[in-house]
């Protein structure tokens, strides 16, 4: 059976159609609800004008909005589990791109009806999870190489990965798939376990924000293209670490914009994953063609 985007927010929110509404309105329930506001700028490298043909990353120097959340609807869950989440807007002259990422390139799920299940799943705890692992090859991936990603010690020392896939315009008029990952420019760091025992459940949005007044956090983005035959429409499916990657700019969070309204209300709208400029479209993947839906849905039981 075909699944509703309402049917999918009741499952990312944990709560029925009805009960998700009244909560939105009441404590604004939405998932990712644990996160803050930041600001800073993107640099676009010059050099991919060589190869791609978008003209939103001519500018020199483009306004970031920014926020960093963590996963779920519990607005009080701890900094010391390993989910990590950035979602930026970046705003040009003429046009605007945003990103909705996570620190697992690995995904659940590959359509709507595992999405909806995993979502179900994983409420009902520990026996909900067995379930998964037992009966769901995707969601056992995704747990299992979870296993192995420590908490970082900082917003600015995690990879972020888009994971969907888009299309993008080359200079030749080709189209070529590709997918968006984030790389800390101060690299990957994580907590030791002796670390993790002695931080309290809430120190990353301090962290960062005390950080970026020494220096901007910085992470390099890029493309990393498709081969044919590469998978494209399902997100669980990863592409070999040799497949080339095209440095499109520099991301640097140094607070700048902090105290402007578009910052103070980052969490106010929605960051939507298909809002791209001018040479970049969405791909087939069903997830990612879900996901702008269910964040307007989401948006809409909140206000
Ligand atoms: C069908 C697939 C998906 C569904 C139904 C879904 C659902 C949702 C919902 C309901 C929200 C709350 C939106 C709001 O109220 O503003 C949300 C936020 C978010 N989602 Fe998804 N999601 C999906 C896939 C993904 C994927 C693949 C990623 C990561 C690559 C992701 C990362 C995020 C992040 C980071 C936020 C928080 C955005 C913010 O900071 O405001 N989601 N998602």
């Amino acid at each position: 059976a075909d699944i509703s985007i309402s049917e999918l927010v009741d499952a990312v929110n944990g709560t029925p159609d009805t009960a998700s509404r009244e909560a939105g309105k009441k404590v604004k329930l939405r998932n990712h609800a644990k996160g803050f506001c930041t600001s800073g700028s993107f640099i676009p490298n010059p050099k991919l004008q060589q190869s791609l043909a978008i003209p939103f990353f001519e500018q020199a120097e483009i306004p970031v909005t920014a926020r960093f959340s963590l996963g779920g609807t519990n607005p009080h869950s701890s900094d010391r589990g390993a989910g990590r989440f950035m979602s930026l807007k970046i705003d040009g002259d003429k046009e605007s791109l945003n990103f909705v990422t996570t620190n697992s390139p690995v995904f659940f799920a590959s359509n709507l009806e595992e999405f909806f299940t995993f979502q179900t799943k994983v409420k009902q705890g520990a026996e909900g999870k067995q379930w998964l692992m037992d009966n769901q090859p995707n969601a056992r991936a995704f747990f299992d190489y979870i296993k192995t990603l420590p908490p970082s010690v900082s917003f600015a020392n995690s990879r972020y990965f888009g994971v969907n896939s888009f299309l993008f315009t080359a200079n030749n008029g080709d189209i070529m798939p590709g997918r968006w990952s984030f790389e800390p420019v101060d690299g990957v760091i994580n907590l030791s376990q002796t670390q993790l025992e002695k931080l309290p459940t809430d120190f990353l949005k301090a962290e960062l924000l005390t950080r970026i007044k020494q220096q901007p956090a910085a992470w390099d983005l890029y493309i990393q293209l498709a081969l044919p035959g590469d998978e494209v429409n399902d997100p669980t499916v990863l592409w070999p670490d040799t497949r080339q990657r095209l440095l499109v700019g520099q991301v640097l969070i140094d607070g700048s914009r902090d105290n402007e309204t578009a910052t103070m209300q980052c969490d106010k709208g929605i960051f939507n994953p298909v809002l791209l400029p001018k040479g970049i479209t969405p791909s087939a993947d069903p997830i990612l063609n879900a996901r702008t839906p269910a964040y307007i849905d989401s948006f809409i039981r909140r206000l």
